[in-house]
């Protein structure tokens, strides 16, 4: 069978700066239908990685390929098969929305006769119609941040590459775009770096963790939601003999009598507790993944010293 290379992979790829490593020796790949989260606190090297995916700081060493040709053998590529969104995009403030859009789909050397198309399917995408003929140094840092989405994916890229887009928004603009990039996966294979777990856990399909410039831990997230612990929370106060009479459960944790943490048997739906509390009358009032696995892996590795690091 003839398989396709990834959109997007990445071999042993490091960068040195004044001979200090940088980013260290990260292997990667990405497919469309995949939104992968590079995760890392301060300074771990997510814009540096992120900046030699995007074909804009070639590595000291290592590949980048896009489709299965070399990034940096074949520059050109960049323009059309990859779709950047800085942390904070530099837009031309006196272009309106649609006039700025026109000038990037230009640049990504979109035809006279697709550019029209191309800005109206990105103003649509972004929901940027309200707003077309706004300046854009008059804009908030919520549509700001749309109209950086909307020059990414004018030209239909096959890789959309986004550094910390939801940085500075508020919750409900935080929220919208994180929908946004969602819906950017059924197209394109989308990798977007973060320091905020929240961000992670809803658009990304994958993780990544980055450290001190290594990639430390990469998983795909419903299989550590599987293996994850449960919230609950019940009508009646429970103790823990209680839960351990039901066969499903692996562990429970008192946060108090009514408010439980739960971790089920491996390959045990989450459905399943909520039958076996109802049919034991505790009266389910709420019942929700913990989120802790990604926040305990997380937490651990940003906690490590350079010498644990390193090891
Ligand atoms: N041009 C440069 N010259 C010197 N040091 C640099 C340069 N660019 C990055 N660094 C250093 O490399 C490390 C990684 O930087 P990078 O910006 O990639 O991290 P990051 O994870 O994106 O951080 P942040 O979340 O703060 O943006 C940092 O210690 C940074 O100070």
């Amino acid at each position: 069978m003839n398989e396709s290379p990834p959109v997007l992979s990445l071999d042993r790829v490091s960068r040195r700066l004044s001979g200090r490593a940088i980013v260290e020796e990260i292997d990667l790949s990405l497919d469309r239908g995949e939104v992968l989260g590079l995760l890392g606190v301060n300074g771990a090297g997510k814009s540096t990685t992120l900046r030699m995916v995007s074909g804009l700081l070639a590595p000291t060493s290592g590949s980048v390929r896009l489709g299965g040709r070399d990034l940096y053998g074949h520059p050109e590529i960049a323009q059309t098969e990859i779709g950047y969104l800085a942390e904070d995009p530099p837009l031309y403030g006196e272009l309106s929305v649609e006039e700025y859009l026109r000038f990037c789909a230009r640049l990504h050397g979109l035809s006279r006769t697709a550019i029209g198309p191309a800005v109206e399917r990105a103003i649509e995408r972004c929901e940027l119609g309200e707003m077309r003929r706004r300046l854009t140094s008059l804009l908030s840092k919520g549509f700001r941040q749309r109209v950086g989405l909307a020059q990414a994916i004018i030209h239909e890229p096959a890789l959309i590459v986004l550094d910390e887009p939801a940085s500075g928004l508020d919750p409900i603009q935080a929220l919208r775009l994180r929908e946004l990039i969602r819906t950017l996966a059924d197209a394109h294979a989308v990798i977007l770096s973060t320091h905020v777990l929240s961000d992670v856990l809803a658009c990304c399909d994958r993780v990544a963790i980055l450290h001190r410039g290594r990639l430390r831990h990469t998983a795909i997230l419903s299989e550590l939601d599987a293996g994850a612990a449960l919230r609950v929370r019940v009508e009646r106060p429970v103790g823990s003999q209680d839960w351990t009479a039901i066969a499903a459960i692996a562990e429970a944790r008192a946060l108090d009598a009514q408010h439980w943490r739960i971790v089920l048997k491996e390959g045990v739906p989450a459905g399943e507790l909520a039958r076996a509390i109802n049919e034991r009358g505790f009266g389910l009032l709420e019942l929700r993944t913990d989120g802790n696995a990604l926040e305990d892996i997380f937490v651990r590795i940003a906690g490590e010293t350079g010498a644990e690091a390193a090891a």
